[in-house]
């Protein structure tokens, strides 16, 4: 076993604890977690597959093969991927009644059928198997950027093995989070995925967006004078239709982070009850308003340093309309403003016969069809006897309360 990293036990009263914990596998997550375990003043076992190969780990760490390291504490942490976990049933013995920390995650969204801690849990049916750590990445141990995320999600159906993990969770100065029973894992198994696909959709809706206007624009302004002109208006591409294309992105995707806000409230209005999920996809769209929100505000931002660096022309009249999207009332008025800004540059072009290529309205029309939808419903939604029934179906009055047998035993609503 090689040492070449140096540890000092941060803690004072670290011999008092001197609790062993055991950590399977010397991979990116296991030597994190065990340096910082170390640090906390544990004893650490790793197990490994080859013991004598694994370099890099923590000094004062034991390492061990995987069945030996197992003897050696009765809490055993899986840092392994779920994939490699088949060998696990040939220690079934000597992991009976022991704690088993399943720390994984998956590649994407109902990849197995069940979940990785329940896997875990059917591989060793004698040890008590509790989730926890799968949201705390191996960096952020390591450069204890823990800032933002100090939730450790916990679960399992033993509740004084998971007191135990708990406990470890706490002296690792994070906040465990008891989430139930192991059927909890395959929602915590899903956290650091979402994330991500959260971001997906405004991904490939903007590209998507880019790409139609971008073609739009160039059949308008640099094809057509090219056949019909004989005109040679290339030079369009670089700044004049990117210049185009960015705001009416942003305008576009902007009118979208407030479309499912309306669509959400006609649905209540119509239901007539706040306790009915939304449909997946309604629900995925509200889900995603942030990050279209903050795609828009990229593209806006675009837009204006086109318009200020390239200085062609020179307006700040708007500068400050693109600050704030987050805030609904803030976001409406960006969202006006801007649509109002689109109508006055464009105005003057606005529908007139003259503006039409081969059928094709101008760009920028195109782009006010769905923030004029959005504002034109808000308005009509903000009257009041229409906000009147809104706000208490908000407030959890119901139509007809009959209907809802979820309003009985609790809460649907998010
Ligand atoms: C991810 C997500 C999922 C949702 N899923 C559902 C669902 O499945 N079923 C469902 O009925 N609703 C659900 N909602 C609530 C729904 O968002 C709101 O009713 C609607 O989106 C309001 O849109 P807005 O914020 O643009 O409205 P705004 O006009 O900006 O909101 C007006 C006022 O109503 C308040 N308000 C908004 N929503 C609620 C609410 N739900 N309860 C009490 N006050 C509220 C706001 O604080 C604000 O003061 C969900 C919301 C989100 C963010
Ligand atoms: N990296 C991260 O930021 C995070 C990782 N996790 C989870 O922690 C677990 C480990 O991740 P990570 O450390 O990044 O992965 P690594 O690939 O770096 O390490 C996995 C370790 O598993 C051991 N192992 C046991 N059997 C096998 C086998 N058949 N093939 C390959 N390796 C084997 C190896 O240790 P040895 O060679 O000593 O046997 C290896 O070092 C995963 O389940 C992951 O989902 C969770 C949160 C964050
Ligand atoms: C400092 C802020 C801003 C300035 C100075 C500014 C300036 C301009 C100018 C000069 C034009 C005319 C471009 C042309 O005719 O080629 C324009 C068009 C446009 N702007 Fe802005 N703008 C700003 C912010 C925004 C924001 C925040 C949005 C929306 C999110 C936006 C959306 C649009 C749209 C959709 C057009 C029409 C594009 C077209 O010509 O087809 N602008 N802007
Ligand atoms: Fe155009």
């Amino acid at each position: 076993m090689e040492k070449t990293t140096d540890v000092l036990p941060l803690t004072m009263n670290s011999s008092e604890k001197q609790e062993t914990v055991c950590i399977f596998g010397t991979g990116d997550f296991g030597q994190s977690l065990g340096l910082e375990m170390l640090q906390c003043g544990y004893s650490i076992v790793f197990g490994s597959r080859n013991p004598r190969m694994s370099s890099l780990l923590p000094n004062g760490a034991e390492v061990l093969s995987y069945s030996e390291a197992a003897q050696k504490s009765d809490i055993i942490i899986i840092a392994i991927h779920r994939e490699h976990y088949d060998f696990l049933t040939e220690l079934t013995e000597v992991l009976n009644g022991k704690i088993l920390v399943d720390v994984s995650n998956n590649l994407k969204i109902k990849q197995y059928p069940e979940s990785n801690a329940e896997y875990l849990a059917q591989l060793v049916p004698g040890a008590h198997v509790v989730k926890a750590f799968n949201t705390i990445s191996a960096w952020a141990l390591q450069s204890r950027a823990l800032d933002a995320s100090r939730q450790v999600f916990v679960c399992g159906n033993d509740s004084k093995a998971k007191q135990r993990v708990m406990d470890i969770v706490r002296s690792l100065g994070l906040t465990p989070l008891d989430k139930g029973s192991l059927m909890a894992a395959n929602e915590i198994e899903n956290y650091p995925l979402q994330l991500f696909t959260m971001w997906k959709f405004p991904f490939y809706l903007s590209a998507v967006l880019c790409v139609f206007f971008f073609f739009y624009c160039v059949i308008r302004e640099v094809i057509y004078p090219y056949v019909y002109e004989k005109k040679d208006r290339t030079f369009r591409l670089a700044i004049s239709i990117p210049n185009r294309v960015f705001p009416i992105a942003a305008l576009t995707l902007l009118a979208l982070v407030y479309l499912p806000g309306v669509i959400a409230a006609i649905l209540q209005l119509y239901r007539g009850t706040k306790y009915r999920r939304f449909p997946d996809w309604l629900d995925h769209w509200m889900l995603c308003r942030k990050q279209l929100g903050l795609i828009a505000l990229g593209f806006a931002f675009l837009h204006v340093l086109y318009t200020l660096v390239i200085p062609i022309r020179y307006y700040v009249r708007w500068t400050w309309t693109n600050r704030t999207i987050a805030q609904s009332k803030l976001g409406y008025l960006t969202l006006i403003l801007c649509t109002a800004h689109t109508l006055v540059y464009g105005g003057k072009r606005f529908l007139s016969p003259s503006s039409l290529v081969w059928y094709l309205p101008s760009a920028y029309v195109i782009a006010l069809i769905i923030p004029c939808t959005v504002l034109v419903i808000k308005f009509i939604l903000i009257l009041p006897c229409i906000d009147k029934t809104l706000t208490r179906i908000r407030e959890g009055w119901e139509r007809n309360p009959k209907f809802s047998e979820s309003a009985l035993n609790g809460k649907t609503d998010i």
